[in-house]
């Protein structure tokens, strides 16, 4: 079926139609890059007849990935699932799977998080006595994951290394690619330095890639890295049928080695280059776009673009302006009932901000307004520490080499298991070359351990062999680590609300289990493109593609995810995220809370101009994210990282021009443009739970002149309509049924003071309520 291309614009059409040599889209946000680039594979496969096989899309998160995929399936319907459509990690992990060999690693290699690269770096430092106080372990994690980055090796990097810091990462550097080599394990940096020096290093390999991706796509192009631009390049070397599609006005992670010149320099690097631009933008109502692109134009070094809309105005920006964070909170969560009351979904809301550290407050807020969200990122639910322990034993089971989950687990929960038995284990494995495991297992008949002990050791390798028995059933070897570990006994034998919200992770983990079943086989068709191996004839790609067994697969899909993954479409909830993590979307109603200066733009960047042009892009990134309504909400003092502290209101408030914003809350009265004014005295305030306090200049900073004092206005503090709805003085019972507006029928089954613990029947979960907040009524049996 050929591509209906009368949905698309003409630069559009264009783009999608340059079908040979290499293409640049440079465009801003919401103009249609990445649609163009789903319209383009889908006229490639369906119109020209390319197979599914042959393309190559990169996107920069699992979730734009996935949305993807899902758009071709639309577009192309079945034959979409044999295209490789992922994210740059996910597509060397699959490189690196096929040919770990070439590299002295095997396929079933385990990929090191955060968490355990710590952890391995704290022992090479404790093994080359490096005092952390001097070189803290954070410092040098960065040096050398901005070395991977870039490309450099240990050798190079040792070379080149002259101040203090770089001479001990140097040596840090080296053992660091050793341990990990004998762990069999790559951490995420070595996912793209390893797959460059695959292809860079292996001509057959390279070649093999270069034939089979006759097309290459990559999405938010302005964020690539060194490694990553290397990669691409490589791959596109042979053919230069590449198509890169990016904003220099969105590029968000210079901070992780993203290189902005990557995108202005593409027509360099690919002479023959041909650029289309795209100007309409067809996701945000005028006035969001105005704003948008308002504030984008004070940064100076940025190609000038031009950005238009047919879209009516909408409503004017709505800039709130709390007295404290709870304020903030509380006023959103009012907001977004309102909001839901005129017909907006939560699904369609969003709520940014640019530090993790502002989530919690803003959590409880919506908690209690019983507004239900999504928070992504956080305290994520893989990085709870009883979802490691689960995942360093599955880890363990498919991977024994990996001695830093052996040593996660092997008193985990505890089994008596102390640390001279770990040092005698260790000190096995050191003299005799040995890995953790096969150390531990010596450790089983050695006399110089404790009969106890090592019955401990016994039953732990006895545990790790007898989950690995069962081989490829995925749900059984998890549930035999879960069960037989002891780990839920020893949770319940704790006894604690805590160890109980523990137990209900591990159970949800089993949940998880079951959504990677779900999605598994459609991944599967994903992977099973033709083969070298396989019978295929002719124009089957010449690249094999080896499949680990499930376990590794499942293993491998929780580490890759990102803290996006946890959006999902269908539970209806607002979305908590971190500006970065939002791009790429798009929701009807997004709220950005913290506009002050040192908050947004934060504090470690407004020291320069680079920074400062870094954080206007993001709050461009975060404007421009809004369908239709954009709320930007600061308040005039706020606690956070553990002091109060009173800001300004951040200068991307003030670059929207004043006639395009409506302003409420405290100090509106002085706020449209004119001047900026000092705090009144907080008397008055309804409910913001502040303490006392005089005359903070709250504006711009006081250089600029403050312009006189104000009153501030109560009326906004008010409770949120949800809470309102709640008969404010109802007593409640254990034992009385009620309604809630969004969960539903349940029982009160404790009261606590004003705190109601209420179990839903809807999903048998108990939630904790203020009963003058939640929007709940008693009703009769
Ligand atoms: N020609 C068009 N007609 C109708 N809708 C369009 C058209 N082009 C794009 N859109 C819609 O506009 C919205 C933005 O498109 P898209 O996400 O592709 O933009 P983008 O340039 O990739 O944005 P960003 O820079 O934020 O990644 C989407 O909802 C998309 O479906
Ligand atoms: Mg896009």
């Amino acid at each position: 079926m050929p591509i209906d291309i009368d949905t698309l614009n003409g630069p559009q059409r264009e783009a999608v139609m340059t079908t040979d040599g290499p293409l640049l889209v440079l465009a801003g946000a919401g103009s249609g890059k990445t649609r163009v680039l789903t319209y383009r594979i889908a006229h490639l496969v369906e119109d020209l007849g390319v197979a599914p096989w042959e393309i190559l899309a990169i996107t920069f998160t699992n979730k734009a990935a996935s949305e993807m995929r899902e758009r071709l399936g639309a577009l192309v319907g079945p034959s979409s699932r044999g295209m490789w459509v992922s994210t740059f990690h996910s597509m060397c992990v699959r490189m690196l799977r096929a040919d770990a060999e070439r590299l002295g690693f095997t396929r079933n290699f385990t990929i090191y998080d955060t968490d355990d690269q710590k952890r391995l770096y704290k022992e090479i430092m404790a093994e080359l006595d490096i005092d952390p106080k001097r070189f803290p372990v954070n410092a040098l994690m960065n040096r050398i994951s901005a070395a991977k980055n870039e490309l450099v090796v240990p050798g190079d990097f040792e070379k080149e290394a002259s101040d203090p810091v770089g001479k001990v990462a140097a040596r840090v550097y080296i053992r660091l690619q050793e341990r990990l080599k004998a762990a069999n394990a790559f951490d995420f940096d070595d996912l793209l330095l390893y797959a460059y020096l695959l292809l860079k290093n292996h001509e057959d390999v390279r070649t093999a890639y270069q034939q089979r991706f006759r097309y290459l796509m990559v999405d938010e192009y302005q964020d690539t890295n060194h490694a990553q631009y290397a990669i691409t390049k490589l791959l596109a070397e042979a053919h230069e049928n590449i198509m890169v599609v990016g904003d220099d006005d969105q590029s968000i992670y210079s901070w992780r080695g993203a290189d902005i010149r990557n995108i202005l320099e593409f027509e360099q690097d690919y002479p023959r280059a041909h650029t289309v631009k795209l100007e309409q933008n067809y996701r945000s109502v005028g006035n969001v776009l105005a704003a948008a692109n308002a504030v984008i134009a004070n940064n100076q070094h940025r190609k000038a673009k031009k950005l238009f809309t047919a879209a009516e105005d909408g409503d004017k920006i709505n800039v709130f302006m709390a007295a404290d964070e709870r304020d903030e909170g509380r006023w959103i969560a009012g907001e977004i009932e309102k909001q839901r009351a005129a017909g907006l979904s939560y699904n369609q809301t969003a709520v940014f901000y640019r530090t993790n550290a502002q989530s919690r407050m803003l959590e409880d807020m919506l908690l209690r307004a019983g507004v239900p969200y999504r928070i992504v990122g956080g305290t994520r639910f893989f990085d709870r520490a009883e979802i490691r322990d689960v995942m360093a034993y599955l880890t363990l089971v498919v991977n024994p080499a990996d001695d830093i989950a052996a040593k996660r687990v092997i008193n985990v929960p505890r089994r008596g298991i102390g640390k001279t038995t770990v040092e005698r284990i260790e000190q096995f494995a050191r003299e005799m070359d040995m890995t953790f495991m096969e150390g531990a297992e010596l450790a089983i008949v050695d006399p110089e351990l404790r009969a106890s002990a090592r019955q401990s050791v016994a039953e732990f390798v006895g545990l790790v062999n007898e989950a690995r028995a069962y081989g490829g059933d995925l749900r059984k070897v998890i549930e035999a680590i879960i069960d037989k570990s002891g780990l839920i006994d020893a949770l319940q034998n704790e006894n604690t609300d805590e160890a109980r919200g523990r137990i209900e992770n591990i159970q949800e983990f089993l949940g998880v289990v079951d959504e990677f079943a779900e999605t598994h086989d459609e991944d599967e068709a994903d992977y099973a493109a033709p083969t070298v191996d396989s019978d295929a004839t002719s124009d089957a790609a010449p690249v094999r593609v080896l499949r680990g067994d499930s376990l590794a697969d499942f293993i491998e899909w929780v580490r890759l995810r990102t803290d996006l993954d946890t959006v999902s479409e269908d539970g209806r909830a607002v979305t908590l995220m971190t500006v970065h993590s939002s791009k790429g979307l798009e929701f009807d109603c997004v709220f950005v809370a913290g506009m002050e200066e040192t908050l947004f733009p934060h504090m470690n960047s407004v020291a320069d101009a680079t920074g400062i042009e870094e954080e206007r892009r993001l709050a461009y990134v975060a404007i421009t994210r809004a369908r239709k309504r954009l709320y930007l909400t600061c308040a005039s003092q706020r606690q956070i990282f553990g002091q109060t502290s009173a800001n300004p209101v951040s200068r991307f408030i003030q670059e929207i021009p004043s006639e395009l914003r409506q302003t409420s809350g405290v100090g509106s009265a002085g706020f449209s443009g004119t001047g900026w004014e000092k705090r009144g005295s907080r008397r008055g305030i309804a409910g913001s739970g502040a303490e006392a306090g005089e005359g903070r200049v709250f504006g711009r900073s006081s250089a600029s002149g403050p312009s006189g004092h104000s009153e501030r206005r109560s009326s906004s503090f008010a409770r949120p309509e949800a809470g309102k709805k709640a008969a404010a003085k109802m007593t409640f019972a254990a034992g009385d049924a009620v309604d809630h507006k969004t969960f539903g029928r349940g029982k009160v089954t404790k009261v606590d003071g004003d705190t109601l613990y209420v179990k839903f029947a809807k999903n048998g979960q108990t939630k904790k309520l203020l009963k003058d907040y939640a929007p709940i009524v008693k009703i009769n049996g």
